[in-house]
């Protein structure tokens, strides 16, 4: 069932109040639309037919693109998201400000647990994340709506702390 209470059409209104909410400029969030859109006919997805797009917005303002890559051994496939992400943090980027996936169903897709919690390694729990339809409709959501209660980084020691006498 649609969510039409979260679902925002890509009128000006509705764009320039969610830019100003979550922090991003409105040519920012149309980049964010555009890319993920476009970057749905990147994808490899011979098995699903399910393209999505992902676009990251870096906190100084670059955007990466990524896109669903699919494998003849199914797990195997990859999402958008996480292509995405691994393409910008391979690209030297650690500090993101928003997160946009686009696919062709109405409400949009949202992202898939595993790649919440991949995401979740690298954002702010703030962080937006915009879910587009073939249209441009979209809901927002912020990481610690889509993953409440999540398991993260700082709930570790930090790197190298552990002494290696301990099993
Ligand atoms: O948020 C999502 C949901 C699904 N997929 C991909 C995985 C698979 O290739 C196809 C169908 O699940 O869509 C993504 O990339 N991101
Ligand atoms: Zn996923």
């Amino acid at each position: 069932m649609s969510s039409p209470n979260l679902l925002f059409s890509d009128n000006e209104a509705d764009v320039s109040q969610a830019a100003k909410t979550y922090g991003i400029t409105t040519a920012q969030f149309e980049a964010l639309l555009s890319r993920s859109t476009d970057a749905k006919a990147t994808a490899y997805c011979p098995y699903s037919q399910f393209r999505v797009g992902a676009t990251i917005l870096t906190e100084d303002g670059a955007f990466v693109d990524g896109a669903n890559v699919e494998n003849a051994a199914y797990p195997v496939g990859t999402c958008a998201e996480r292509v995405a992400f691994g393409k910008a943090v391979t690209g030297g980027h650690r500090k993101f400000k928003a997160v946009a996936v686009a696919t062709d169903i109405s409400p949009p897709a949202s992202p898939c647990g595993m790649c919440r919690q991949f995401i979740r390694e690298f954002c702010d729990l703030k962080t937006p994340i915009f879910m587009f339809d073939k249209d441009g409709a979209f809901i927002v959501m912020r990481l610690e709506q889509l993953l409440p209660l999540s398991f993260g980084p700082e709930a570790l020691p930090p790197p190298g702390s552990l002494t290696a006498a301990r099993g």
